[in-house]
C-alpha cells in the first residue's frame, strides 16, 4: 500500500515521534542526510569513481540542515564539499544550526549571494573543477511562498552551467520551489516551470501528494524514499486523512471484486447475467469506434453482456464491427427510455463519441432519471458546458463523470481556474483539492484523468491513481484510451462492484494494461491486455 502524505501530516507524525519519545530532531535529521547519501551511491554508483566534487544549496531551515549532514557525510567519505546557504546561519533552526556548526569544522560555507556557478568552477575552461554532484537542499515541506527572484535567477543560472547530464542533480525531500502538497510550482510571477529540474528526489518516511501530483513527477526525476524510522509514530498519528496511491491495495481488491456475484454465492451454474448487462450509448454513422471501444472494454473486464445501443442510421456500421456485443437501435431520449424498461441493463455509459447538444443531453436526463450505476463521459459532459447546474442537479452517487481536462474545465470553470491560476502562496491549491470540490458539488464521483488521475467521492474518500516513476505509461495519452477506461469502469459496475471501487481498479487496470503492451499502444489494444493483466494478478 503507498501513502501519499501532505506536509502537515508528515510534521503530525514528526511530533508523534517526539511525543512518543521515539526520536529526536537530531536523530531525524542525521538518519535523513544518511538517507540521502545512500540512496545517491546506490543510485549512481559511478559518482564514487568521479571527481567526488558536491555542491550543496543549503536553505534557511530544515531541509537545509539536512544538506548539512549530506556535506559532513560526504566529506567523511572522501568527496571534496562546498556548502552555500541561502539565509543566516544565526537564524538556522536549532537541529540544522547544530549541524551547521559540525559541518564548519569540515569545509566551506559560502553564502548564497556570493556565488556565481559558472565562473566560480570554471565551467567550459577548466571542466575538471566541476562538480559531479549538486544537492537541492534549499527548502522542503516548508515552502510557504515563491522562491525570491535572486534565488529563481541563481538556480536557472545553475540549470544554465551545470546542464542536466553534466552533475547529478538530488533534491532532499523536495525539487525547491515545489508546493509538496500539490506538485505545483512556487515561482515568481508568470513562470510556471521550476528552475531547476532535478535527477533524482530522495522524499522521508512517504511520498507526499507533491511528487505524483502535477508537476511533481517531471520536476523530481526520480523518487526514492527513505526510512527514518517513523512507522511507530505514523501508525500512532491520525491517518484518516492520508491519501493512498492504487498499488497492491487495489491488487487486493480486484480479485474480491470479481469474487461478486449478482445472485449470491460462487455457485456452479453461474449465469451471465449474475455478471450484469451493461449498455454503451453510441453516436451516429462515422462516430461509433468511441463507443465500441467502451463496449469491448466493457465485456473484457467483465460485463457478463454488453449491448451498443445506435441510432438506426448506425446500425450496420456497428454490425459490421461487432460480434459478442449486442446491438439495440436507439434513436434519441424516447428510445433510451423504452430499453431501460429491461431491468438487467445494470450499468450505463454515455458520452464516447455522441455529439454534443440538446439530443445527447436528453438522453443524459433519461438514463440518470432510471437511477442506475452511470458513467457520463465525454460529449455527455461537454454538453453541458454553460448549464452544468442543470446536469449537477439530476447526479447521484451511483454516477462517475470521467472528464480530462478539457472536459473539466468546461463543467467546473471556476474550479479550474483555482488549479491554474499561477500559484502564490503553499500549500497550493491541488488537483486533489480541485477534484474534490467537483465531487461535492456535483454530487458525484469525479474521476479526473491523466498521468496523475484523481477520483474523489462526494465528501469521502480520494485516491490518486499516478501513472509515474515506475508504473509510468505516456504511451496511454492516445486518442480512444478514455474510451476503454469509460468502458472498462462500466463493466465492473454491471457486475455489481462498488462505484468508487470500479473507478479506482478500473483505472490502475488500464494503467497496468498500457505498461503490459508499452510503446506503439492504441486504445483498440487495451481491453484485450486484460487477460494478461489479470493471470498476472491472480483473478
Ligand atoms: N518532518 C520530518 O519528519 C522531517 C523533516 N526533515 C526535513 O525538514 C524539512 C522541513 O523543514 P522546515 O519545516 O524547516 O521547512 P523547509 O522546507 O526547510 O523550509 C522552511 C524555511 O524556509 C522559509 N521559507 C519558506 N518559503 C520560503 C521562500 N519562498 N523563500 C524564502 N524562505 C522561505 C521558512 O520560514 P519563514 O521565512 O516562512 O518564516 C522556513 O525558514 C523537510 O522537507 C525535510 O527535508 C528531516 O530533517 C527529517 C524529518
Ligand atoms: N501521460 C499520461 N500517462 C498516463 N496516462 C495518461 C497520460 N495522458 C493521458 N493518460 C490517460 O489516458 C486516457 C486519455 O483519456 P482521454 O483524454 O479521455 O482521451 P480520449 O478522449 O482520446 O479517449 C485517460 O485515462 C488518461 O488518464
Ligand atoms: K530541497
Amino acid at each position: 500500500m503507498t501513502e501519499l502524505l501532505t506536509s502537515a501530516q508528515m510534521r503530525a507524525i514528526e511530533q508523534t515521534a517526539f511525543d512518543l519519545g521515539a526520536a529526536t530532531g537530531a536523530e531525524l535529521m542525521e538518519r535523513a542526510g544518511q538517507g540521502v547519501v545512500e540512496a545517491i551511491l546506490a543510485s549512481f554508483p559511478d559518482l564514487e569513481h568521479g571527481s567526488r566534487r558536491a555542491v550543496i544549496l543549503c536553505g534557511p531551515g530544515n531541509n537545509g540542515g539536512d544538506g548539512f549532514v549530506v556535506a559532513r557525510l560526504l566529506k567523511e567519505r572522501g568527496w571534496t564539499a562546498e556548502c552555500f546557504l541561502y539565509g543566516e546561519a544565526d537564524r538556522l533552526p536549532p537541529d540544522a544550526r547544530a549541524n551547521f556548526e559540525r559541518w564548519s569544522v569540515l569545509g566551506p560555507t559560502t553564502d548564497f549571494n556570493d556565488w556565481r556557478f559558472a565562473l566560480r568552477y570554471g565551467v567550459g575552461s577548466n571542466g575538471a573543477e566541476a562538480p559531479t554532484l549538486v544537492i537541492d537542499a534549499l527548502f522542503g515541506t516548508g515552502l510557504v511562498r515563491p522562491l525570491a527572484d535572486d534565488l529563481d535567477r541563481a538556480l536557472r543560472e545553475l540549470d544554465a552551467a551545470f546542464p542536466k547530464g553534466t552533475a547529478k542533480r538530488v533534491a532532499v525531500d523536495a525539487p525547491s520551489g515545489l508546493c509538496m502538497d500539490s506538485g505545483r510550482p512556487l515561482v515568481p510571477g508568470a513562470k510556471v516551470e521550476l528552475p531547476l529540474k532535478q535527477d533524482m528526489t530522495v522524499s522521508f518516511h512517504r511520498l507526499k501528494l507533491g511528487h505524483v501530483l502535477s508537476e511533481g513527477p517531471e520536476s523530481c526525476g526520480a523518487v526514492r524514499v527513505a526510512d527514518i524510522g517513523l512507522d511507530q509514530a505514523a501508525l500512532r498519528a491520525a491517518r484518516s486523512e492520508l491519501r493512498e496511491t492504487l498499488g497492491a491495495a487495489v491488487t487486493r481488491a480486484i480479485p474480491r471484486a470479481y469474487e461478486l456475484r449478482k445472485g449470491g454465492e460462487d455457485a456452479p451454474g453461474v449465469h451471465k447475467y449474475d455478471y450484469g448487462h451493461a449498455l454503451v450509448v453510441s453516436g451516429g454513422p462515422g462516430h461509433t469506434g468511441a463507443a465500441r471501444l467502451a463496449a469491448r472494454g466493457a465485456l473484457r473486464i467483465g460485463a457478463g453482456l454488453v449491448t451498443v445501443a445506435a441510432p438506426g442510421s448506425a446500425m450496420t456500421e456497428c454490425a459490421s464491427h461487432l460480434t459478442a456485443i449486442m446491438l439495440a437501435r436507439c434513436n434519441g431520449a424516447s428510445d433510451l427510455g423504452a430499453i431501460l424498461g429491461d431491468e438487467r441493463l445494470n450499468a450505463l455509459c454515455l458520452g464516447p463519441g455522441l455529439g454534443v447538444g440538446s439530443a445527447t443531453r436528453d438522453m443524459v436526463m433519461t438514463a440518470l432519471g432510471s437511477r442506475r450505476c452511470c458513467v457520463l463521459d465525454a460529449d455527455a459532459l461537454t454538453s453541458f458546458a454553460g448549464s452544468a447546474p442543470s446536469l449537477f442537479a439530476h447526479l447521484h452517487s451511483r454516477v462517475i463523470l470521467t472528464p480530462h481536462t478539457g472536459e473539466f474545465a468546461r463543467l467546473f470553470p471556476d474550479i479550474w481556474a483555482k488549479l491554474t491560476d499561477p500559484a502564490t502562496r503553499g500549500p497550493a491549491y491541488s488537483k486533489v483539492d480541485a477534484t474534490q470540490e467537483a465531487a461535492a458539488r456535483a454530487g458525484c464521483i469525479v474521476l479526473l484523468k491523466g498521468p496523475d488521475t484523481v477520483i474523489a467521492e462526494p465528501g469521502g474518500r480520494t485516491v490518486i491513481s499516478a501513472a509515474s516513476y515506475d508504473r509510468a505509461a505516456p504511451w496511454l495519452a492516445t486518442a480512444g484510451a478514455g474510451d476503454v477506461l469509460s468502458g472498462m469502469i462500466t463493466g465492473l459496475l454491471a457486475r455489481g462492484v462498488w462505484p468508487v471501487t470500479a473507478a479506482e481498479i478500473a483505472t490502475w487496470l488500464h494503467v497496468e494494461a498500457a505498461r503490459r503492451f508499452g510503446p506503439g499502444l492504441i486504445a483498440a489494444d487495451l481491453p484485450d491486455l486484460l487477460p494478461a493483466v489479470f493471470r498476472e494478478i491472480g483473478v
